[in-house]
Formats: C-alpha cells, sequence, structure tokens
C-alpha cells in the first residue's frame, strides 16, 4: 500500500471523488491544457546548478513573471527551450506527434539547442531576460519623480520616501492572501529594499486586512508534473521567501494594520518591530490545515513567547488579539485603529534618522548569532511541509476552504 502522504494513494483518490471533484478536473485541465506557458512559473531548479549563476538564472526567473507587456510566443519558446536545456540538458523527450502542435513547437524549439552546455544556457537565459526586462521597464521611465512608486509590481506597492522603503501588500479585495506572484514580487521588493538608500524597510497591507497568508488557490496550480512536484516547487518558494526575511540587512518593521493569518504571522518573529492596530489578530491555524509551522516560528515563537504560548499558537490554532500578541512578545506595541497610522508614521520618520549604518551594524550583530541556524530551520520547515501539502488531511482542508468558503 502506498504511504499515506502519496499523491497516488487512497487518501487522494479519496479526496478526487469528493464533492469537489469538478474542482480538480478543472485543475487537471488547466495542468494539461494548450497554452505555452512561460517556464518561470514553474520554479523548477536544478539542485547541481549552484554557485552565483544559479542565483542569477532564479532571479531571471522571477522577472520572466514580472514582464509587463507578453513577450510573444517566439520568445516564450526560445525561454522554455533554454530553461530545459539550463536545467536538463539537451532534449531528451520523443518528438510529440504532427497534431500536438504546442508540445510539438516546444520540443523542435529545445532540439535545436543541440549539445549547447547547460551554463551557457542558463547565461543565455539571463541575457535574454535582461533585455525584456529593460525594454519593458523603460515605457515607465517617464513618469513623474514625484510618484515615487517603484514600477515592475503587480501585486504589492513599494514606495521610497524620508529614508524609509514601504512595501505594501496590494490584494485586498482578497485579504492581502499571497500568491505565487506576490512571494516572488515581495522576495524581489527585499532584494531591492536592501540595496536602496533608505534607513528602514517596511511590510504592511492595504485594506482592513493585514494579510490572510499563503492564498490558498496556490494549491490548485498544478503542474503537468504532478502534485509531488508542486509540493516541492512550493517548498523551494517557501525556502527563498523566509531566507529572504533572515537575510535582510536593515531594520525591517512590520505595520500590521489589521488580522494577519498563517505565514504572514510567523515571519514576524524576524522583523526588528512589530506595530499593530488594536483591530488586528494573529491567527496560525496550521492543524486546522493539516499543515505546520514555517517562517522559522517553530523557533522564533517558544524563543519568543516561552514553549506553552508557542504551543497554544502553533499546535491548536488560538488566535491571539493583538494586546495579547503585545503581552507575549510577538508585537512591539499597539496603537487605537483611530490613530494607528498617525502614531506609526510619526514613530518611524523619527527612527529613520538615526544613524543608518549604525542601526544596520546593530541589526547585523544581532542576527549573526543564529541566521545559520534560522536558515537549517527554515529549510527543515519547508521540507516537512513538502509532505504535508501531500497529505489527506491538508488536501481535505483545502478543498474545504473551497467547496464551503469554511472560515476558519
Ligand atoms: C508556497 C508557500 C506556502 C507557505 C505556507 C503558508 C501557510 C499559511 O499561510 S496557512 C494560512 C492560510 N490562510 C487561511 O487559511 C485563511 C483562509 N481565509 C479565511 O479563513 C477567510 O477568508 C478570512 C478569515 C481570512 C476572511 O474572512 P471574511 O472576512 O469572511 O472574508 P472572505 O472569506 O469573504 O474573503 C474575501 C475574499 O478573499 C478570499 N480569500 C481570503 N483569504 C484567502 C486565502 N488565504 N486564500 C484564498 N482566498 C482567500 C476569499 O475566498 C474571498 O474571495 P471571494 O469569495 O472570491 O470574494
Amino acid at each position: 500500500m502506498p504511504p499515506q502522504n502519496s499523491a497516488h494513494g487512497p487518501p487522494f483518490r479519496v479526496a478526487m471523488a469528493g464533492v469537489v471533484g469538478r474542482l480538480i478536473r478543472c485543475w487537471c485541465r488547466r495542468a494539461v491544457g494548450g497554452s505555452l506557458k512561460v517556464p518561470a512559473l514553474q520554479l523548477h531548479v536544478s539542485k547541481t546548478a549552484m554557485g552565483a549563476s544559479q542565483k542569477d538564472f532564479e532571479n531571471a526567473m522571477n522577472q520572466v513573471k514580472l514582464l509587463k507587456e507578453d513577450p510573444g510566443n517566439e520568445v516564450k519558446l526560445k525561454l522554455y527551450a533554454l530553461y530545459k536545456q539550463a536545467t536538463e540538458g539537451p532534449c531528451n523527450t520523443p518528438k510529440p506527434g504532427v497534431f500536438d502542435l504546442i508540445n510539438k513547437a516546444k520540443w523542435e524549439a529545445w532540439n535545436a539547442l543541440g549539445s549547447l552546455p547547460k551554463e551557457t544556457a542558463r547565461q543565455n537565459y539571463v541575457d535574454l531576460v535582461s533585455g525584456l526586462s529593460s525594454s519593458s521597464d523603460s515605457s515607465s521611465q517617464g513618469k513623474p519623480e514625484a510618484e515615487r512608486k517603484q514600477a515592475g509590481y503587480e501585486t504589492v506597492v513599494m514606495t521610497s520616501e524620508e529614508g524609509i522603503t514601504k512595501i505594501m501588500l496590494n490584494r485586498p479585495a482578497k485579504k492581502n492572501a499571497l500568491t505565487e506572484q506576490m512571494y516572488q514580487e515581495i522576495i524581489l521588493a527585499l532584494e531591492a529594499a536592501s540595496k536602496d538608500d533608505s534607513a528602514i524597510t517596511v511590510l504592511t497591507g492595504n485594506g482592513d486586512y493585514y494579510s490572510s497568508g499563503n492564498d490558498l488557490t496556490n494549491f490548485t496550480n498544478i503542474p503537468p508534473e504532478g502534485v509531488e512536484a508542486k509540493a516541492k516547487n512550493s517548498a523551494i518558494l517557501l525556502r527563498n521567501f523566509v531566507g529572504s526575511f533572515i537575510d535582510f540587512p536593515k531594520p525591517l518593521v512590520a505595520v500590521v494594520n489589521g488580522p494577519a493569518v498563517g505565514i504572514s504571522v510567523t515571519v514576524l518573529g524576524l522583523f526588528d518591530l512589530v506595530y499593530a492596530t488594536d483591530r488586528a489578530t494573529f491567527h496560525t491555524p496550521f492543524s486546522h490545515l493539516g499543515q505546520t509551522p514555517e517562517g522559522c516560528s517553530s523557533y522564533t515563537f517558544p524563543k519568543i513567547m516561552g514553549p506553552a504560548k508557542a504551543a497554544e499558537m502553533l499546535i491548536f490554532g488560538k488566535k491571539l488579539t493583538a494586546g495579547e500578541a503585545c503581552a507575549q512578545g510577538l508585537v512591539t506595541e499597539v496603537f487605537p485603529d483611530s490613530s494607528f497610522q498617525k502614531e506609526v508614521w510619526t514613530r518611524l520618520k523619527a527612527y529613520s534618522k538615526l544613524p543608518q549604518n549604525a542601526m544596520r551594524i546593530s541589526k547585523q550583530i544581532i542576527r549573526s548569532q543564529e541566521k545559520e541556524k534560522l536558515h537549517a530551520i527554515n529549510a527543515k520547515e519547508s521540507s516537512i511541509l513538502q509532505e504535508r501539502w501531500l497529505s489527506s488531511e491538508c488536501m481535505n482542508a483545502i478543498m474545504n476552504f473551497f467547496s464551503q468558503k469554511a472560515k476558519l
């Protein structure tokens, strides 16, 4: 009998037969459908391709997702071919049938690269994306500087003013649930903020929520390779996302403008300050979702609030008020909702005038004491979740959300 967490085992088949069978069939149609997908969406990274150019390659894959204009099928085919060559080497699959037009075109583009070395393909991919990105950026260069809004993001708004870079989650209609694109954009925004001339970086939400955590539709976009590949790619994304908070070199502040759920709560343990409105709540319903803690919370929460209080949140899904979260040390300070924005920004503007280098170095001294440990914990949590996402407990919980719009 296959193991419990096998995507092909009985729990999965039971789930398939459930009330959301229609939904699943729709996922499957999307997964094998005829559209030509840009490879970046697959986030399928070769483990052997390590080093600096691998990082460039990953960044280029992220950039492809952010292109404002569709580059056209010819370029997409080229990207596809270079991606396959860079990750798998020369074309190694049989030629698709004559009527399978899209897969045939993709196969021909890949096959045309012959024995091009993986490293060269990776470099060509990076160069091609870089050309596409700069031509797509040039259309926004004429914008008035007063706007100070940084181009290239669709799901977050990034602004810099008075020494503070603000990254605002911007899907208020969906309670700022984090889509895969959003994770990528936050990674890129943090990378940009780490290099800009601001003293402080702020993460906040637009609308009544800070964030409702992982967008559960992320689990519905199953690639042709199947659910195991999906879980693997999601674990890579999670690890990169949390890693960019661990490595962030400047003071990082969460301005928690409303309720926070899931991963938007757990990563708070990696911030330097957490300011919350008294309307905010903090909820990590992992067990309800058949999931386990991430964002290094399995380490930071017990350290911050003690093991018993951490267990209440992370194992039993207890939702905390802002006052409780402050009493337990997860939140730095709580402000009345009516004066929240004014008070917080006045405070942050004053802090942003402190000597930047001193703040940066102080942060790095504090973080350096446990950076390696945090990375190891992040890797472990991500790999455990990769297994959890394939469990019947997790699949059933997600299906419940979509079939009944179940509220946790
Ligand atoms: C790849 C890395 C993975 C990292 C692992 C991360 C794990 C987590 O973050 S676990 C936590 C996941 N989050 C949730 O389980 C929350 C689910 N959402 C809810 O329970 C509720 O939506 C709510 C309590 C957040 C808000 O309830 P309510 O005020 O009643 O508002 P609605 O439910 O009507 O929401 C409006 C709209 O937004 C959609 N939505 C909200 N949150 C999510 C979400 N997390 N994922 C997907 N969609 C979400 C909701 O479905 C509504 O959509 P429409 O019906 O289309 O208007």
